[in-house]
């Protein structure tokens, strides 16, 4: 049961950006960080895997089965692309929000709600601990709280596979943490296949299952954080140099410099 993308090609244009693309396979019920530098095609890769651009060549299975044979809305049931913008400007609470994007899997215009739909964004809303906030409004909530709002918008419409496009850059180190634990918990619980992009490497190395590091529209390295991240793929993407540590509590420290020659 995973994701996997193979040898996938995209141009924006006449550039290409993705050149032969391949992730390996992405088990369900893991957590997967995709890093790399700014403009690498992380945003474009996952566009690519949700369907919402249309690659030149290659392919993206899940368990096994070609996305590309499915329907854009099948496609997007099965796949939710959560990009970096979740600024919500929109007068409705949380728990509307989250009913939404649940009532979205139906087809036409329903305006009852199922009890299974009322439910289902219940389920939610305990699984994020967003109970307290489930009736403000999503305008007048902070930046983790509006992040974990958008993540249970994607997380009532039961996809398969998950991509979160830096879902921390806005947080403080608190909240960046609990955002994390929950992603790998909710990834965990419900066995589906997660990707995040990310820049932090520390924070890619404490919670994810895998790390890709994305360099010229291809994957240089990939595998288990401690191996990545000591390998000389990492400063060459980024041309730093990488410095590896285990804290006294045992977490995996990446400390990146700049090389002097
Ligand atoms: N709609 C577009 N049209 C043309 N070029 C684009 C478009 N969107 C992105 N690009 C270019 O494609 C390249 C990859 O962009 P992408 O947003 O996928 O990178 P990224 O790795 O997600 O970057 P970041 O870490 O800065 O978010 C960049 O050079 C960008 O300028």
């Amino acid at each position: 049961m995973t994701l996997t993308v193979q040898d996938l090609h995209f141009s924006y244009g006449s550039a290409p950006i993705l050149r032969g693309l391949g992730t390996g396979e992405l088990a369900r019920g893991s957590l997967a960080a995709l890093v790399g530098p700014n403009g690498s095609g992380k945003s474009t890769l996952f566009r690519c895997v949700a369907g919402l651009l249309r690659a030149k060549s290659g392919s993206v299975r899940l368990d096994g089965h070609d996305l590309a044979a499915l329907s854009t809305r099948e496609r997007a049931r099965k796949v939710f692309y959560l990009s970096q913008d979740t600024e919500a400007r929109v007068a409705l609470s949380v728990f509307d929000v989250i009913l939404l994007a649940r009532k979205s899997l139906h087809r036409g215009f329903a305006l009852a709600a199922s009890v299974d739909d009322v439910r289902a964004v219940e389920a939610v809303i305990v699984e994020l601990g967003l109970e307290a906030f489930a009736s403000r409004d999503i305008g007048t909530l902070s930046g983790g709280q509006r992040q974990l709002a958008a993540i249970g918008q994607a997380l009532v419409r039961e996809p398969d596979a998950l991509l979160l496009d830096e879902p921390t850059s806005a947080l403080d180190v608190r909240r960046q943490l609990d955002v994390m634990a929950t992603i790998r918990a909710a990834t965990r619980r419900r066995g589906i296949v997660t990707m995040v992009a990310i820049h932090d490497l520390s924070l890619a190395a404490r919670f994810a299952d895998h790390i890709l590091v994305m360099n010229q529209g291809r994957i240089a390295q990939s595998g288990e954080p401690h191996e990545v991240l000591a390998h000389p793929a990492v400063s060459e993407t980024y041309a730093v140099g990488v410095h590896l540590e285990r804290s006294a509590r045992g977490t995996l420290l990446v400390e990146p410099y700049i090389q002097v020659h």
